[in-house]
């Protein structure tokens, strides 16, 4: 069950002189709901374009479902996405998009597209035109049109996106559910992290056209713990001081940064620490340990590397 669907290795893309993706890596497993995480303009969509052919790979690599991007021959038959806009004819009704969609993928058996508009919750929708849809009926449209041939793996791009409360709850079941059920491996993408935490078992996180982090869900859970959060000059010589000093835990994040999540000593004692041991502190900051303060210093890390 661990085969890999999607393998990205060091993956660019420009546009002009703008670098929109920037040497991305990155793996999908089987079985996966792998979030894709990052601001407006971070990158989301132009890697999910690649992925699927709709722009050219020109740099790096793409294997998807074992075939490489550019070769593609059965891996887009086995790939369901909606990026950008679900594609539904505006003017066609419900069930007329459908029995095109199934049209188009060979697929005869009637019962599929019941079974389809009951599990995206609209068969009683299924005399409108697409165009008379409200943005979440077209959200489960979109859906159910990617759905309908049983892929394999399922590409969507911020598909929470203008969806009220109740339908972000009912589209995660959704989502939740063609996994668990239909055992189909998801590619999602959302610039909300607590939105992609409730479904998702592993996240990329993009930043200005870079992963900047692959994380598994109880490595996210571990890291997201509140804590101090120190910037040094020399993160080894600190750890060292702190094993010697500190009755706590703490992580080494990076070769700047280190977190002490649980310490009897103060702020103002731990600097003192380390600056006799030889360190030179930048920052001590108490962090929360909230999903958005995860996200937010993990850029601020990034961008601090990139000034
Ligand atoms: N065809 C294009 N020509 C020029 N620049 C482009 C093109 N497509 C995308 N970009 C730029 O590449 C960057 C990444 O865009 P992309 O749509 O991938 O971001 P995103 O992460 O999907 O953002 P959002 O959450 O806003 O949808 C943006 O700065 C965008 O302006």
């Amino acid at each position: 069950m661990s085969e890999d669907v999607l393998t990205i290795t060091n993956v660019s893309k420009r546009f002009g002189n703008f670098q929109a993706l920037d040497d991305v890596s990155l793996t999908v497993k089987s079985g996966d709901i792998y979030g894709l995480l990052g601001e407006n303009g971070a990158g989301k969509t132009t890697l999910m374009r690649l992925i699927t052919g709709l722009s050219f790979l020109k740099q790096g690599k793409i294997v998807l479902l074992g075939e490489q991007s550019g070769h593609y021959q059965q891996a887009l038959r086995r790939t369901g996405a909606i990026i950008e806009n679900p594609t539904a004819f505006p003017e066609l009704t419900v069930n007329q998009n459908l029995k095109l969609c199934a049209i188009q993928h060979g697929i005869s058996e009637p019962n599929l597209l019941a079974d389809v508009l009951d599990f995206v919750g609209l068969t009683a929708k299924q005399s409108t035109k697409a165009s008379h849809l409200s943005l979440g009926q077209r959200q489960r449209l979109g859906l159910a049109l990617a759905t309908l041939p049983r892929p394999d793996f399922l590409i969507l791009d911020e598909p929470i996106n203008g969806l009220d409360p109740n339908g972000i709850i009912e589209f995660r079941k959704l989502i939740k559910q063609l996994n668990e059920e239909r055992h189909t491996t998801i590619l999602i993408s959302s610039h909300i992290l607590s939105e992609l935490y409730q479904v998702s078992n592993r996240f990329g996180i993009l930043h200005r056209g870079r992963l900047i982090k692959q994380v598994t869900k109880s490595e996210l859970d571990a890291a997201n713990q509140s804590g101090l959060e120190i910037t040094v000059d020399q993160v080894a010589v600190a750890g060292q001081v702190l094993d010697h000093e500190v009755a706590g835990d703490f992580e080494i994040l990076d070769e700047h940064h280190l977190i002490i999540r649980h310490s009897s000593l103060s702020a103002a004692k731990i600097n003192q620490l380390l600056v006799q041991g030889g360190v030179s502190v930048n920052q001590i900051v108490q962090r929360e340990g909230s999903l958005e303060e995860y996200y937010t210093s993990l850029v601020a890390r990034e961008d601090q590397h990139h000034v």
